[in-house]
């Protein structure tokens, strides 16, 4: 049988060519023991797919958005990111051989996202402006210059994007978890999900849809306000504002597919701070191994929350996508650690400096 990737799937997916591949997903789904065993659960997994060969989920919708760019004739790339899908596409565009346009807003960008973009031969544009203003800009400039747009209001990015559930379902032995939880900035994961899982209900290999819920931080939280107040769209946040600079998305593309998703599902959506985000972060790699960048690590911080206010029962299986690597953001982690030790090259200070 095909081994766990998203090309498993590949009937599911609309590339009728050759793959561009770098061996992407079959991520590892793991059970948290520890954190689980604090809020109670004994079915709390995450699925870590900063696993995947660029350090984050991105890998599965660039697999098959550049492999369509290249079905389709386009002869260039282009995307805005916050960073991972930056990091991604220059792989991706790397793989094709074919140029790739990326803009970055200036200043808030993860240092290992901007090098995987230098070093996989991106041109690389810092805009003096945010995430949603270089969006507004990539999009301009692909429809004057008949460049292939990869950000996720291309519906090809959110096709690879589906093998996520595809995975955690092979991966539960065929069950369908009570709950996913993901973080949200411009929602095309979770409305990536959502739809793959609804197609295989659709086909007959499940019966259930898992309640979708999207974490987001309380800095930059237009998804969560539309939901809690039973808007009909969403209200873009002017002034996003967050460490988890991956999230840091005041108008999310996919506005009308994550209410769809959201409210399909029986889900919900909810916010944290800064502070609660960090702390997990810190708590995944000290008390599971699981090493994650600050956005990543909203979606366990947002099930810590929900369950402790009650919104999700201890007794569900709940998954929550983390979503990239640790590595990705160092400063980050190098702000909130303490400092290395200093220590002289002799033995005496070494026990000294252990207090051993
Ligand atoms: C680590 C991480 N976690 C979560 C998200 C949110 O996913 P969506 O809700 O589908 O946007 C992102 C998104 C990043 C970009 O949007 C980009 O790279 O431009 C991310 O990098």
């Amino acid at each position: 049988s095909r081994p766990l990737s998203v090309w498993r799937y590949r009937e599911l997916l609309p590339v009728k060519r050759e793959p561009v591949s770098l061996c992407e997903g079959g991520t590892p789904l793991y059970h948290l023991k520890r954190i689980g065993e604090e809020l109670g659960m004994k079915e709390l997994y995450a699925k870590h797919e900063g696993m995947n060969p660029s350090g984050s989920f991105k890998d599965r919708g660039m697999t098959v958005g550049v492999s369509m760019a290249l079905q389709l004739g386009m002869s260039s790339v282009a995307c805005a990111s916050t960073g991972n899908t930056s990091a991604s596409l220059a792989v991706y565009g790397a793989k094709a051989g074919i140029p790739t346009i990326v803009l970055l807003p200036a200043g808030k960008v993860a240092l290992g996202k901007v090098a995987q973009a230098l070093m996989h031969g991106a041109r690389v544009i810092s805009i003096n402006g945010n995430f949603d203003r270089a969006l507004e800009m990539v999009r301009d400039l692909c429809e004057s210059k008949g460049i292939y747009l990869l950000n996720s209001i291309n519906p090809y990015r959110l096709e690879g994007q589906k093998t996520i559930g595809f995975e955690v379902i092979d991966q539960l032995d065929g069950k369908v978890p009570d709950r996913m939880v993901l973080p949200v900035g411009n929602a095309g994961n979770i409305s990536a999900v959502y739809k793959g899982i609804l197609e295989l209900k659709a086909l007959g290999f499940v019966d259930k849809m898992p309640m979708m819920t999207g974490i987001q931080a309380a800095g930059s939280q237009p998804v969560v306000r539309a939901i809690n107040e039973g808007l009909a769209e969403v209200i873009p946040d002017e002034n996003p504002e967050t460490v988890a600079t991956a999230i840091r998305i005041g108008a999310p593309v996919n506005a009308e597919k994550v209410l769809t998703a959201i409210r399909g599902s029986g889900g919900t959506a909810a916010s944290v701070t800064d502070e609660e985000i960090l702390s997990m972060q810190c708590d995944l790699a000290r008390k599971e191994g699981i090493g994650v960048e600050p956005a990543s690590a909203a979606s366990v911080a947002g099930v810590k929350k929900l369950v402790e206010s009650g919104v999700i029962d201890r007794d569900e299986q709940v998954v929550c996508v983390v979503t990239g690597h640790l590595l990705k953001d160092p400063e980050t982690v190098i702000k909130q650690c303490a400092p290395p030790i200093e220590c002289e090259a002799t033995l005496e200070s070494l026990l000294a400096a252990l207090q051993l």
